[in-house]
């Protein structure tokens, strides 16, 4: 086969013939199995050895191997959808027709010219048959419609991470494998620029007004800001699309499919969605929700309801979603939950948000509660099974996790404290806006310099524990986490089910606004069931389907402090991770039930006077603040802060039985 100036006529095989072989070196034999005392391992020459190449690039070609059918084709396959239809039948021509449909303009007729593949190896596709527009109006025709849009369907963690290297800048491999991102100008979400239509059915079934999450724009202009989305993202030359699946219970799974124009956004989505298998994505058919990504492009403030450059717009009717002026990925996550906040009430099922994990003898704990009191860091929890950290569902038949992976909080992360979340961020993960040593690419969690806001998101398996599929039986107990950074709240009290229910419409938590800018103040936040900015209907809703599962399955309720202790932020300090965790290992135990408890002034909560491992003169605040004086006026101005809060809610019936809604009432601070 390959040429080699020495070669003797027998095929494959090698030797010097004997007459080039001087008398004074051993004579070389490669021939295969030849047993030659001189060959041995000494000197390998593999000159001899077929090769299957002629050429550098039939080379290349040998290096990847062609997958299984049924996953994802690589290189530019051939398939061309245009105007006309396909003019290459192939495998993936199914995908191609559907995504042409979902990145139609609704205005032109000139659908997408869609090709599968990077458009580096657009070569491969050269010969694509030219698409006749003479059929076509001219006025239809536009240079857009005569460009074509490669389509990176469903790649994997591998392929993504060499098109945000190649292409993303600030995409680097980390000392453990992960991918740092920067999510650009926006390292959170933008609660403010939600917008959701309403037309006469979300009118009536949503939650309008005062304290709703849900700001309205209309249909028309939710027209306008898709167009623009789809306009941009057809111009570019490839966007990435994920069919993925949200719910673990099979009988309730939803198809989501994400279009989007960066390779982070796609690996973001392929951790935290659940991965459809390759059959399932053979048979994926039609997404029940499709995401317009156009993040990197803004919206423009002309447009009626638009009020800066970043718009994210729900449509329920069409069951659409449009980003446009922010590449924070959390949006997309958070934006499905809220579509999950609609649909799954419709069928009885309550969305929430919230941890979940299971203990060796199948007692499953709900962990409720905002952004950084401690979900993700509290249900991954060594000696149990992770169900999911951030978005589950109460079914009839019990939990399920909504997602496929999880959303850690990264600043300060330490292996001691947090193992599990530490070496989850490995290959495929995506670390989003850390700080990097420039040689090592070893990360510093401490460095707040980007955001102090910093995420990694990585698949569920990744948790050496976790529970796959991602579903359990009706929890055994509701944990509500706070973070009281006034540090009056106790570290763990038990509640009875109409405190349960005024702490889960509260939804308190005090963070420490910008710790930068030297802000002492705690800021107290109340979000209606832990989640406000992601609920679609009243969230007595919510709390009536909560109330209604919680009794009906014996389940106990708990208020776990995550926050300050002996003194506010500034002379208390945040209660040690270890601390909390023992208080958790107490609940799932059950030794918490047989304790003695305490009731506490204002709050009327019931404090335990022992937990194992726990120092008991943190378990009653006032014990551990010096000042009482000051405890008992912070005591009071949170109990203020509270009761205003809940003055929205009291004209409102919780479920049908009204004797509830009086004991939720008076299940508030008394002073
Ligand atoms: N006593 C404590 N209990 C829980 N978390 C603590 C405690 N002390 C410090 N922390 C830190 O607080 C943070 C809790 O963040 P976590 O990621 O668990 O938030 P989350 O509730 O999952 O929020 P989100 O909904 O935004 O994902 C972690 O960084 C954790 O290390
Ligand atoms: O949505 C995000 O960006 C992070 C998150 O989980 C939350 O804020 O609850
Ligand atoms: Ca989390
Ligand atoms: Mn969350």
């Amino acid at each position: 086969m390959a040429g080699n100036g020495n070669e003797n006529t027998t095929d494959g095989e090698f030797s010097f013939s004997a007459a080039a072989a001087r008398d004074a070196l051993p004579r070389i034999t490669t021939e295969k199995g030849a047993k030659s005392p001189t060959s041995r391992d000494v000197c390998h020459d593999d000159t001899a050895s077929r090769v299957n190449f002629q050429t550098i690039d039939e080379l290349h070609s040998l290096q990847k191997k062609r997958s299984a059918p049924t996953t994802p084709l690589k290189e530019g396959g051939g398939v061309v959808m245009g105007t006309s239809g396909p003019t290459t039948p192939v495998s993936g021509e199914t995908m191609l027709q559907s995504v042409s449909a979902s990145l139609a303009s609704l205005t032109r007729e000139t659908g997408p010219k869609l090709i599968r593949g990077d458009p580096t190896s657009a070569a491969k596709v050269a010969h694509v048959p030219h698409t006749p527009t003479s059929s076509l109006p001219a006025a239809d025709v536009s240079d857009s419609a005569l460009k074509f849009t490669h389509v990176l369907h469903n790649l994997s963690p591998a392929e993504l991470y060499e098109q945000a290297i190649k292409y993303e800048k600030g995409s680097f491999v980390t000392s453990t494998g992960a991918l740092a991102t920067l999510s650009g100008a926006k390292t959170g979400r933008s609660p403010k620029d939600k917008r959701v239509v309403k037309d006469e059915t979300t009118a009536s079934e949503l939650w309008w007004g005062k304290g709703s999450p849900n700001i309205e724009m209309d249909e028309q202009t939710f027209l306008v800001n898709r167009e623009r989305a789809v306009d941009y993202l057809n111009s570019l030359d490839k966007v990435f699309v994920n069919d993925q699946y949200l719910n673990w219970d099979p009988e309730n799974r939803i198809k989501v499919r994400i279009v989007s124009a960066r390779a982070y956004h796609s690996l973001f989505m392929h951790n935290m969605c659940i991965r459809p298998t390759p059959e399932e994505l053979e048979n994926f058919g039609t997404p029940d929700f499709t995401i317009y990504n156009a993040g990197k492009f803004p919206c423009n403030r002309y447009t009626h309801y638009m009020t800066s450059s970043t718009s994210v717009d729900i449509n329920l009717g069409r069951r659409e979603m449009v980003i446009l002026g922010t590449q924070y990925a959390g949006e997309m996550k958070k934006g499905l939950f809220g579509v999950m906040h609609y649909l799954m009430p419709k069928r009885k099922i309550l969305s929430l948000h919230s941890g979940c994990n299971m203990g060796k003898d199948g007692d499953v704990a709900l962990f409720f509660g905002l952004s950084g009191t401690g979900k993700t860091t509290l249900s991954t929890d060594h000696n149990r099974y992770l169900i999911g950290d951030d978005e589950h569902c109460w079914s009839e038949s019990g939990v399920s996790n909504i997602e496929g992976g999880c959303y850690a909080k990264c600043i300060d992360l330490s292996r001691e404290k947090e193992p599990d979340i530490w070496n989850a961020i490995k290959f495929g993960t995506v670390l989003e806006n850390v700080v990097f040593d420039e040689h090592t690419r070893e990360v510093d969690y401490t460095d707040k310099s980007v955001t102090e806001n910093t995420r990694a998101a990585y698949p569920i398996e990744y948790i050496p524990n976790s529970k796959i599929p991602c579903v359990g039986p009706h929890p055994k107990n509701v944990i509500l986490l706070a973070c009281d950074a006034f540090g009056v709240l106790p570290p763990i009290s038990k509640l009875n089910l109409a405190q349960t229910m005024y702490h889960f419409i509260s939804g308190y938590t005090a963070l420490v606004a910008g710790t930068e800018e030297g802000v002492k103040e705690p800021r107290a936040t109340f979000s209606a069931c832990f989640g406000a900015a992601f609920i679609m209907l009243h969230p007595t809703k919510y709390a009536a389907m909560l109330a209604e599962k919680m009794q009906a399955q014996g389940a106990t309720g708990w208020l776990v402090n995550t926050g300050w202790s002996g003194g506010s932020y500034g002379s208390g300090s945040r209660i040690k991770l270890a601390y909390t965790r023992k208080i958790i290992d107490a609940i799932h135990s059950g030794s918490l039930l047989t304790a003695t408890y305490q009731k506490t002034e204002i709050f009327g909560l019931e404090i335990p006077n022992e937990v194992e491992g726990v120092p008991s003169e943190i378990l009653e605040p006032m014990n551990a603040w010096e000042d009482k004086v000051a405890y008992k006026d912070t005591l009071l101005k949170l109990a203020g802060l509270f009761r205003n809060n809940f003055e929205t809610f009291t004209s409102h019936k919780i479920g049908e039985d009204g004797k509830l809604t009086e004991e939720i009432l008076a299940a508030g601070p008394n002073f």
